[in-house]
């Protein structure tokens, strides 16, 4: 335990902006990052970076480059398990998935998706995946998606004190009634966004992330919200990024949103050294004599 100095009892901030020991990335803390933290953040001005994590070694790493916020987004679905979409992802997927990145860090805020399907039915079927995602994988969040229509799920969770993140704009667990389209564009539909913003922030969600909004749109939630907004695909001017993982990395694949910014090509990295081995293997030059044993 750290001596408390008269000055600075627990909970009181020392409201300066330049102390940097305790900003989100870059800081020095060790301990298990929380909502109160990034609340804090907001407040200091400063932006902070969000990826997602669907496996412990993953994770690990992340969390040791100082990523303060993993999310185990139900993208899992299509960038980890295989399937076409979201949409199939069940709760037990994401259970196992949470509790592995749960275990693989020791930082980062984990916050885990409630996947399709257990939340829709209402506050009661909500509270209850939520608190599965909490008491047997350990996250210290959830997140769900839906403005307006979610925030009665959203109130009884942090009423029952679990953290909860929302998610507007383009919310692909309703991919088959809306396809994967910018949302919020034209007076009728930005006034919408605005009114999910403010029902989420209302119903006590900590943050927000914003997918594919109009960048000025995303720009104007902001300063009006008090809770961050974590953008993808909403232009820089959110308090937040989000990026799927295996996107940034260049694992995914095929054609990218054009909101992804490739920092690697691990498909050719890998897809590489697979090849190398199997030319060693079939060639007869691994293993060599310093790989066996006698
Ligand atoms: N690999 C992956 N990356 C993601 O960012 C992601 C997932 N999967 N799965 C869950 C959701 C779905 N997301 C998506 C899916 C498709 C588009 C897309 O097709 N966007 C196009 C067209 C948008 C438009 O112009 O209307 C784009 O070029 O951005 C965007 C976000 C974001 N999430
Ligand atoms: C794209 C992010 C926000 C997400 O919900 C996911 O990865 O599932
Ligand atoms: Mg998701």
């Amino acid at each position: 335990m750290t001596q408390l100095s008269a000055a600075q009892k627990p909970g009181q901030d020392t409201g300066r902006t330049s102390d940097s020991s305790k900003a989100l990335y870059g800081g020095k803390g060790t301990r298990r990052i929380t909502v109160r933290d990034i609340a804090a953040a907001k407040e200091r001005g400063e932006k902070w970076p969000m990826l997602t994590a669907y496996d412990a070694m993953t994770a690990s790493v992340f969390d040791e480059a100082g990523i303060p916020v993993l999310l185990v987004g139900d993208s899992a679905g299509n960038c980890h398990l295989g399937y076409e979409t979201t949409v199939p992802v069940t709760l037990d997927e994401m259970t196992m998935l949470s509790a592995a990145v749960v275990r693989g860090t020791n930082r980062a805020l984990i916050v885990a998706d409630l996947p399709f399907g257990s939340y829709q039915e209402g506050p009661v079927q909500a509270l209850r995946s939520a608190t599965r995602l909490i008491k047997d994988a350990g996250v210290g969040a959830v997140k769900l998606e839906g403005g307006e229509r979610s925030h009665r799920q959203i109130e009884l969770l942090v009423e029952s004190g679990i953290p909860v993140m929302a998610h507007i704009g383009l919310t692909p667990q309703s991919v088959n009634a809306m396809g994967y389209r910018v949302q919020g564009r034209g007076e009728e539909a930005a006034q919408q966004l605005l009114r999910d913003a403010k029902a989420v922030q209302d119903a006590g969600a900590f943050a927000v992330v914003l997918e594919l909004v109009p960048a000025e749109l995303a720009a104007e939630v902001t300063r009006s919200l008090h809770i961050p907004t974590v953008g993808i695909g909403a232009g820089p001017e959110c308090d937040a990024q989000v990026l799927v993982w295996t996107d940034m990395l260049g694992l995914t694949g095929g054609k990218m949103p054009r909101f992804v910014k490739q920092y690697a090509d691990l498909r050719s990295v890998i897809g590489d050294a697979a090849k190398a081995y199997a030319e060693d293997v079939v060639g007869g030059t691994f293993p060599l004599e310093e790989h066996s044993v006698h």
